[in-house]
């Protein structure tokens, strides 16, 4: 059964947010995002009108978000859930094993046998990524899966939008929502998730079996979800309604 997002009452809600795809348009590569000017403004009021019960659940490190967003002062469980920053407090490490130097060289090597490649190198976990040659993905993703099969008792590979991420096995982003709800912040609240992406689907199940609501940006609607909105701006201007229409009696 789907709920009605229209009829939400943002005082019992707990938002938890994705961020390329979801918030924000995909850009060509990581570093050329556009942040929407008042994307800040509108996250701080969800913030106001949840009594702080919001965060981004990104694949994105917590040190790139804050640099992406230096006004924003919400929690942010980063790396796909391996870490939980609080503002005025250092991430937390909810698992993250670190990354052996080997691994590294081998997926470092993946970007000198494709022209194109990039290595991004996050605290708790790699991602690499091809955007620019589309048609060597499924070469690039062989070539991944290959370098990690040394490493499989500890690190996976999990697929993302012309990307593949390496991480250690049980984190996801359900384990750090999980994690959040046991917070006095969130507890007892309906949580509510929107992503976009093959990593939101374990935030999708947690935020589900706490009886919560489930919201796709992009891709094709399907039945298991509350709302589906084609594009971040769609999901914005939906959250800007919440906050200003929605106010408390
Ligand atoms: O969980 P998210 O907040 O959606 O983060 C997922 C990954 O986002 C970034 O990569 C993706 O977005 C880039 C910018 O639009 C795009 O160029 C790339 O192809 C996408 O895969 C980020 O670089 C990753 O670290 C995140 O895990």
């Amino acid at each position: 059964m789907t709920l009605d997002l229209d009829r939400l009452q943002l005082e019992r809600c707990a938002f938890f947010l994705d961020v390329d795809g979801t918030l924000i348009d995909i850009a060509a590569s990581p570093q050329e995002v556009v942040i929407p000017p008042d994307l800040v403004q509108l996250l701080h009021q969800l913030q106001n009108r949840t009594q702080g019960a919001l965060a981004l659940v990104s694949g994105r490190s917590v040190d790139d978000l804050r640099q992406l967003l230096p006004h924003l002062d919400v929690i942010i469980a980063g790396e796909h859930g391996a870490e939980i920053w609080r503002p005025g407090e250092t991430p937390q490490n909810l698992g993250a094993a670190p990354i052996p130097h080997e691994l590294t060289e081998a997926l470092e090597k993946i970007t000198h046998d494709f022209d194109g490649v990039v290595l991004e190198r996050k605290p708790r976990g790699r991602a690499i990524h091809f955007r620019a040659i589309p048609t060597q993905e499924y070469a690039v993703r062989d070539a991944v899966a290959l370098a990690v099969k040394p490493f499989a008792q500890r690190f996976e590979v999990v697929p993302g939008k012309m990307v593949a991420e390496v991480r250690t096995i049980g984190i996801d982003k359900g384990q750090a929502i999980a994690k959040l709800m046991q917070d006095p912040t969130f507890k007892g609240r309906l949580p509510v998730f929107a992503g976009d992406d093959v990593t939101d689907e374990a935030g999708f199940l947690i935020v589900r079996a706490h009886g919560g609501a489930v919201i796709r940006v992009g891709g094709a609607p399907r039945a298991d979800l509350d709302r589906h909105f084609e594009t971040p701006a769609e999901l914005r201007g939906w959250l800007s309604r919440c906050v200003t229409e929605r106010a408390p009696a």
